[in-house]
């Protein structure tokens, strides 16, 4: 019989390794940069018997991963993308298609509201996802922040940028300045026509914001939006109770 604390759920992103133990699922996750970092964590860590993991990244990267928790007799559980689960029904008609983060990020977010609902989960990249009546209704991708910064620095001459980041939309006065606040004006315009999309159709809904760069949505806190932990996790965390203790 396993325990909560012998059970980590892993949510392996394009550009960092978030992970949290099952018996406290809702605190901030540690992060790891590699899956080296990761590894190494794992061996400090033995009383970890069971993952759950949720990864965006090739089979062939994470292969070592399952290698080292195949030696050490750890329980690898990969959660994949699926047409339906937890009351919520997927739009892609190939769904091994969508980016596993997306759909256990509204597997969470489906349990925490009854309304339609956005959830917006900005890292590498910034993606949004639409649900009315537990149905995946569409979404967007659009390049992160710094995906963003970093495309417009490589593929100009004269700008470049640095990583201090505005709390405020301000008018930039210098280039490091223009570009970190055209950036944040980027980003705060897909959260305007994420909100104006949803009210077509609906008057009452919920956007949950998550992900390592949503406290750049800081500005949203007083029209009611949800800044959430790790929605990734949270999803994850609903299948391992179900696959564990149900
Ligand atoms: N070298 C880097 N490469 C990419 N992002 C970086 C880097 N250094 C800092 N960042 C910041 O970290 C953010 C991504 O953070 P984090 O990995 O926590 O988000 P995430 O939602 O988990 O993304 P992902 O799931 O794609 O890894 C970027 O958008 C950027 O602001
Ligand atoms: C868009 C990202 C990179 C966000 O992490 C990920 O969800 C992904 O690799 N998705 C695959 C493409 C898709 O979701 O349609
Ligand atoms: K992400």
């Amino acid at each position: 019989m396993v325990t909560e604390q012998q059970v980590l759920l892993v949510d392996i992103g394009n550009t960092s390794i978030k992970f949290l133990r099952l018996s406290n699922f809702q605190e901030i996750p540690q992060s790891k940069s590699t899956l080296n970092a990761f590894e190494q964590w794992l061996t400090r860590n033995p009383e970890v018997t069971t993952l759950f993991i949720s990864s965006v990244r090739q089979t062939a990267v994470t292969q070592p991963l399952r290698e080292y928790c195949r030696q050490n007799k750890i329980v690898v559980n990969e959660i994949n993308t699926e047409q339906s689960a937890f009351g919520l029904l997927n739009s892609y008609k190939d769904v091994s298609k969508m980016g596993v983060d997306r759909w256990l990020a509204m597997i969470a977010a489906v349990h925490l509201t009854h309304k339609p609902f956005v959830v917006i989960d900005a890292g590498t990249a910034i993606t949004v996802d639409f649900v009315a009546d537990g149905q995946h209704l569409g979404g967007w991708i659009a390049p992160g922040f710094y995906s963003m910064k970093n495309a417009l620095v490589t593929s100009t001459q004269k700008v470049f940028s640095d990583d201090e980041i505005s709390n405020q939309l301000q008018l930039g006065t210098t280039t490091e300045r223009c570009v970190a606040n055209g950036c944040l004006a980027a980003v705060q315009g897909v959260y305007a026509r994420a909100r104006a999309q949803i009210s077509i159709n609906f008057e009452d809904f919920d956007i949950f914001i998550t992900g390592g760069d949503k406290n750049l949505f800081a500005f949203t806190c007083n029209d009611g939006s949800i800044l959430a932990a790790n929605l990734v996790v949270q999803g994850l965390a609903r299948y391992a109770k179900k696959q564990l203790f149900a």
